[in-house]
Order: structure tokens, then C-alpha cells, then sequence
């Protein structure tokens, strides 16, 4: 046998075999940053109802202390906790590691990390502010190193943990008016790749997620300012709800897959574009390689569709230019 098909076949082997379902019920200390809110909330309350325990990282106290409140009506034990700890996830690294610290003291070791504090903003390139570049980076990159940096050594030397990255569809493929957005979300997908393949040999199992648009405080906002372009194209997809996402990111998680997807074009995005990234199951490696010429092809119709909206939108815009000059 070639000497480099070995390592091929175990792999094959190691993937056939591989075990890795983390028991939530055992209970699980499963911390959330972004719990306050959205689909952060959504995930904390699906791991709650499954009998993890929970910490919420935002920054804003009311609102957590709000979904606190409305996490613990879905308890299933009495010896449940559902702790908060306010801090920008974004700033300071020694920070997010003391607060973070504090809650292990109390909850015992982080089994689960969800990174999902995160924001959007979007407008053409050109009338972004360069300090909303350098926002969004620090929240949705930045924010999420902090935390996992701060749970990952535990995590090894335990042999035991998930660390989940919430991305996003827009971190899968660069859309108009989101220069600043995408950069930071496919930012995310680097660190994953890079990190699964350092903590697998310590059972330790990191999870990004895609999700589409989604309904939610942080989505409501995003739209008071999102050019037409990006209105135009993102309608292509149908919002989801955040429970719905949540479900389905806490369910990959557990599981162990690298990659969570949600919907039709979901699966088609994250099979289209798994480059190298780490293969769950033999069956997701079939898929992908049976899969990517025709979803290619699904997607130069989608790209043509996409600029076709761009162009007609700047001669709509010229148009009206022009009319505004005459009258
Ligand atoms: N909704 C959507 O359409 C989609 C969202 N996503 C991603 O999912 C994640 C959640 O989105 P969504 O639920 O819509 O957002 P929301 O705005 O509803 O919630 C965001 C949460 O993150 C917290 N947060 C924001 N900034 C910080 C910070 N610097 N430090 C600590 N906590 C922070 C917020 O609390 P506080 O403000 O009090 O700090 C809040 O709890 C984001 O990463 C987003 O990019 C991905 C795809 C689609
Ligand atoms: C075979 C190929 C299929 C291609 C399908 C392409 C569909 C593209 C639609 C992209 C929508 C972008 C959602 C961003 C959501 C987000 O992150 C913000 N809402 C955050 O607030």
C-alpha cells in the first residue's frame, strides 16, 4: 500500500468509529456568550431544557437578568443555575479570563462554549466608517478568541469539550454592503479550521455555525440601515427563527460536527464551500464530492441573479439622479 493512503484509511477508520456525543443531561456547564439576546438566548434555553447548567456573557445587566428569568421557566430539575457575568467579550482579554474564571469557581469547568455575541452593520464600502471595520472585527473575532482562549486548556487537559462559533451565511460567501461583516465572520471560519485540528486528538470538538437571517432584536436592527442591494439579495433566502437555529446549532454541537447549517441552501452553501474543512462523518465527505459540481452549478445562477440585482438598483439609482437634476 502507498505509504500515504495509510493515514487516509485510518482517518476513514477513526470516522467510522468516532463516538462523541456529549450528554447535556450528565449536567453540562454550557456557557453563552450573546445569551441575552436572539438566538444566543434561544441556544441557552435548549441547553437548559436539556439539563445543562448556564452562564450568559453580555454586556448589558437588565437584559440578562431579563433572560434569565425567562430561561429558568424551562428548567426539568430544581438544582439547575442559570448565572450571568456583564462584560464586553471584545475589549479585554484579561478581563473576559477573570469573569470567566469566577463562573467556572461556581459551575464547575466550561463542558460547552457558545460564541455568539456578535452585531452587523452594512452599507456600501465606501460610506462605512473604517472604525466599523475595526468594530466588528474586535466583536466578531476578536470576541470570540477571548472566551475560547480562555476555556481551551481546561478543556484539553479534561479530554472533554465543544467550542461552537456562530457565523453566518454572509461568512460563506461575500455579499454587497457586507464588506465589513463577511470579513469578520469568514475571519471565524480560519480560527475553527486551524483550532479543530490542534484540540481532536484531545476530544475536544469545534462547531461553526452558518445560520441565514434570522429573526431577532440584532437583525432588526441590522435592516434600519441595510442598503436595498443587500435587502434585495438576501430576500433570496427566507428568514428563520431563532429557535428553529438554535436547535439545530445545539444539536450539531453535541454531535460533534464541525459544520451546522440550516435549510436547503444552508446545506448547499456549506457543501459548496468546505474547502478543507474538517469532515465529520463518511457520509457529509460522500455528499460534498457527489454534490459540488451541481451545486456550482445551482450557484453561478445565483451569482447571476445577485449582480443583475446590483445593476439594475444603480440604474434605478441614475435614473432618479437625473430626474432630481431636471425637476
Ligand atoms: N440574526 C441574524 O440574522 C443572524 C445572526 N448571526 C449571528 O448570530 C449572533 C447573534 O445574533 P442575534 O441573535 O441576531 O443578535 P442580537 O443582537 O439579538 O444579540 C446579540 C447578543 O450579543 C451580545 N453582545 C453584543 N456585543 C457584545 C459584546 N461586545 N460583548 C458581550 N456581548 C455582546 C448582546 O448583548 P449586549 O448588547 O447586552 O452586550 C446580545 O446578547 C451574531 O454573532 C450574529 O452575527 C448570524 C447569521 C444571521
Ligand atoms: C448552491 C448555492 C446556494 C446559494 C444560496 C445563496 C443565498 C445567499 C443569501 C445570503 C444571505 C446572507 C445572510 C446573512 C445573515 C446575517 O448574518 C445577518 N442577518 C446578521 O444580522
Amino acid at each position: 500500500m502507498p505509504p500515504h493512503l495509510r493515514p487516509a484509511l485510518r482517518h476513514l477508520l477513526w470516522l467510522s468509529h468516532r463516538f462523541s456525543y456529549l450528554d447535556l443531561t450528565t449536567p453540562r456547564h454550557t456557557e453563552v456568550t450573546g445569551g441575552s439576546s436572539g438566538i444566543g438566548k434561544c441556544i441557552a434555553i435548549e441547553c437548559y431544557k436539556q439539563g445543562a447548567f448556564i452562564t450568559l456573557v453580555a454586556r448589558n445587566e437588565d437584559k440578562l437578568l431579563q433572560a434569565k428569568k425567562e430561561i429558568e421557566k424551562h428548567s426539568i430539575n430544581d438544582k439547575q443555575v442559570v448565572l450571568c457575568i456583564s462584560v464586553d467579550v471584545s475589549q479585554d482579554y484579561s478581563q473576559v479570563e477573570n469573569v470567566i474564571k469566577q463562573a467556572q469557581e461556581k459551575l464547575g469547568p466550561v463542558d460547552m462554549l457558545v460564541n455568539c455575541a456578535g452585531m452587523s452593520l452594512s452599507g456600501k464600502f465606501e460610506d462605512l466608517e473604517v472604525s466599523t471595520f475595526e468594530r466588528l472585527m474586535s466583536v466578531n473575532y476578536l470576541g470570540s478568541v477571548y472566551p475560547s482562549r480562555a476555556v481551551i486548556t481546561t478543556m484539553k487537559e479534561r479530554r472533554v469539550g465543544r467550542i461552537v462559533f456562530v457565523s453566518s451565511q454572509a461568512g460563506q460567501l461575500g455579499l454587497f454592503g457586507f464588506t465589513a461583516y463577511s470579513s469578520s465572520k469568514f475571519a471565524i471560519r480560519g480560527l475553527a479550521e486551524a483550532l479543530q485540528m490542534e484540540v481532536k486528538p484531545y476530544n475536544v470538538y469545534v462547531t461553526v455555525a452558518y445560520p441565514p437571517d434570522t429573526d431577532t432584536p440584532g437583525f432588526a436592527e441590522e435592516n434600519k440601515t441595510k442598503p436595498l442591494e443587500t435587502r434585495l439579495i438576501s430576500e433570496t433566502v427566507s428568514v428563520c427563527k431563532p429557535e428553529q437555529v438554535a436547535k439545530q446549532i445545539v444539536k450539531d454541537a453535541i454531535q460533534g460536527n464541525f459544520n451546522s447549517s440550516i435549510g436547503s441552501d444552508g446545506y448547499m452553501l456549506s457543501s459548496l464551500t468546505c474547502g478543507m474543512a474538517p469532515v465529520t462523518s463518511i457520509t457529509e465527505g460522500l455528499q460534498q464530492v457527489v454534490t459540488m459540481g451541481l451545486f456550482r452549478t445551482i450557484a453561478l445562477f445565483y451569482l447571476g441573479s445577485f449582480d443583475s440585482i446590483v445593476r439594475r438598483c444603480m440604474m434605478q439609482r441614475a435614473k432618479s439622479e437625473i430626474a432630481d437634476k431636471t425637476a
